[in-house]
């Protein structure tokens, strides 16, 4: 198995201690989880290009841009000059655009991420799945932190694993959403790599954000044996 990487999801933090918490988790992250939703694709909005291009000043880990967006491509260019290390569209946006999409994500400097709702089949991305660095199963359905995880998704990690190991795929497998105490255990025997850490992860453990992180570290160690 893989060692677990983390990646906080800004949006569930504390933004008026932005500086402060970002110098922290510069020495424990893995990424930094970004999500930028239109009000479109789905009905919310919250970060943005302005966001990332402030949070590349005090980054020390690479950005993740999770792309809730009807139209992504109006987004790559912005991002990337912003400091996006991953653009990340959702698969179901790139339906007659995945390979031009794919190949702009690169032309600009960044990794390719692709995620995908929890109604998605994998076979919608199986004809372009080895060009992509990491692949995001949303356990959730998208648009909203603290909802309740969707079990269904844990035959999806397992699927994607299972294709990894015998195509020689090289995605990251992530997951986004409900990812905590309560289900790292299932999660990471499917073959999870990448934990999206949100409210009930990490933020909302406790008020002491390196309180929390020690507390989510044990939790996860309690769970899986890493
Ligand atoms: O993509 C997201 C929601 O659509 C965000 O990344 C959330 O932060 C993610 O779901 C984690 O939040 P949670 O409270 O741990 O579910
Ligand atoms: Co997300």
């Amino acid at each position: 198995m893989a060692k677990a990487e983390f990646s906080p999801s800004l949006m569930c933090m504390d933004l008026l201690e932005l500086k402060e918490q970002v110098a922290f988790l510069n020495g424990k992250a893995d990424f930094y989880h970004v999500d930028i939703m239109d009000g479109h694709f789905v009905k919310n909005i919250t970060l943005s290009p302005d966001f990332v291009r402030a949070l590349s000043r005090i980054a020390a880990k690479p950005i993740d841009c999770h792309l809730m967006v009807t139209n992504p491509e109006d987004y790559v260019e912005s991002l990337a000059k912003a400091g996006a290390g991953y653009i990340t569209p959702h698969a179901e946006t790139l339906c007659n655009q995945a390979f031009r999409m794919i190949g702009a994500i690169r032309d600009a400097g960044c990794k390719v991420g692709v995620a995908v709702s929890p109604a998605t089949p994998l076979g919608m991305l199986e004809s372009y799945l080895h060009l992509v660095d990491k692949l995001t199963i949303m356990t959730v359905d998208p648009g909203f932190a603290g909802q309740p995880f969707i079990r269904e998704m844990l035959d999806k990690i397992a699927l994607a694993a299972r294709l990894k190991a015998e195509r020689g795929y090289t995605y990251k497998i992530e997951v986004d959403g409900s990812c905590n105490v309560r289900t790292y255990r299932e999660l990471y025997a499917a073959g999870a790599q990448v934990f999206i850490l949100g409210s009930s992860g990490l933020f909302g453990l406790d008020a002491s954000l390196p309180a929390a992180w020690d507390k989510m570290c044990a939790q996860f160690a309690g769970e899986t044996g890493v």
